[in-house]
Order: structure tokens, then C-alpha cells, then sequence
């Protein structure tokens, strides 16, 4: 089976980026996964003086749209780490929040696919077509994280050291 999700407010919204659990990133909390990619962009850019303004942003949305303006220099090798920064954050958001990380795990293996109908890199697009790399991501941490949760398991069964996640 597939599982679609996309707001915040609808079902498994909390695998959208917007959901807001924060994370901690080299010593920074950012509100919410979001605000963390979108300032990523201008890491090293010219226009690096927006990062404190996307920080801030009082809303997810708000920082996508700071985040999106076409008017700003994005770091020249955005194309090439965007889906390690994304995967950095995801990894962070399920390990910190273990109500989440439940319902994570509670997908079992079904396929994530993030509905958005315009965005094609990270959602499916509006044709399903789309590359879903968010519903991928998501699906890798979960396989990570299950197997953080088996070490675990085993070392604990063996006798060694209980190290929770
Ligand atoms: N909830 C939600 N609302 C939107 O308007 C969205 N586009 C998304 N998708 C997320 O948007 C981010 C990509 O932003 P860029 O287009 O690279 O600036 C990424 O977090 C998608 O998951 N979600």
C-alpha cells in the first residue's frame, strides 16, 4: 500500500517538513526541518546574510518563502548536496521526536510518497509522475532508524550496555 501525506494537518502530516518538530543541527535548534533546508541554500552564497532572517521565520511557510525568492543567489553546488542536507535534517527529525518516529515505524515497509501537486523533485506532482525524493528519504530513515532499534535490541538481549535512541 502507499501512503500519501502532504499537510501538516491531514493524516501522517508529520512526515512533512513543515510539521513542527525542531531539530538540532551543530549546536543550532531550528524550528522545523524546513527552516533548516531552505537556509541551507545560502550557506557559503552571497546572499548568506538571509540565514538569520530564515531562522527566525515565525512559520515554516514563512521560511520557504524567504527560502524561494528567485531574486536570491542560492550556493553554487545546491543542486549537488540538496538531497544530503534534506536527508541530514530528516534523519535528525525522527531521531530526536519519538512519538513521530513511532508512527514512522508504524508504515512498516509501505511506500511514503510526499502529494504535493507542484513540487516533482521532492513530491509526486500533480500526475503522480513526480521523483518523490522526500517520500525516499523518509523511507531510508525509517530502514536506518529500524536497524538503530534491532542493534539495539540484540545488545541489550546479549547483556551489553541499554543506549536508547
Ligand atoms: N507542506 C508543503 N507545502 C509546500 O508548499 C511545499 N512545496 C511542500 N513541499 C516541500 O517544499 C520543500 C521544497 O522547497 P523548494 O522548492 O526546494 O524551495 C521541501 O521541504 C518539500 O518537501 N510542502
Amino acid at each position: 500500500m502507499t501512503i500519501y501525506f502532504y499537510k501538516v494537518c491531514d493524516p501522517y502530516g508529520c512526515f512533512s517538513n513543515f510539521s513542527l518538530h525542531p531539530i538540532e543541527i551543530e549546536g543550532t535548534v531550528w524550528a522545523t526541518v524546513e527552516h533548516y533546508y531552505q537556509a541551507q541554500k545560502f550557506v557559503g552564497s552571497p546572499d548568506a546574510a538571509i540565514i538569520p532572517e530564515i531562522y527566525i521565520a515565525q512559520t515554516p511557510e514563512k521560511a520557504a518563502a524567504l527560502g524561494r525568492c528567485d531574486t536570491r543567489c542560492v550556493r553554487s553546488d545546491w543542486d549537488i548536496v540538496k538531497t544530503q542536507v534534506m536527508h541530514k535534517a530528516v534523519h535528525k527529525k525522527f531521531l530526536t521526536h519519538i512519538d513521530i518516529r513511532e508512527v514512522l515505524f508504524s508504515t512498516g515497509t509501505q511506500l511514503l510518497v510526499e502529494d504535493s501537486p507542484c513540487d516533482y523533485f521532492w513530491g509526486c506532482g500533480a500526475d503522480k509522475s513526480g521523483q518523490n525524493h522526500l517520500g525516499k528519504i523518509l523511507m531510508r530513515v525509517r530502514g536506518e532508524l529500524t536497524n538503530v532499534r534491532r542493534s539495539q535490541v540484540q545488545s541489550q538481549r546479549s547483556g551489553g550496555a541499554c543506549n536508547s535512541m
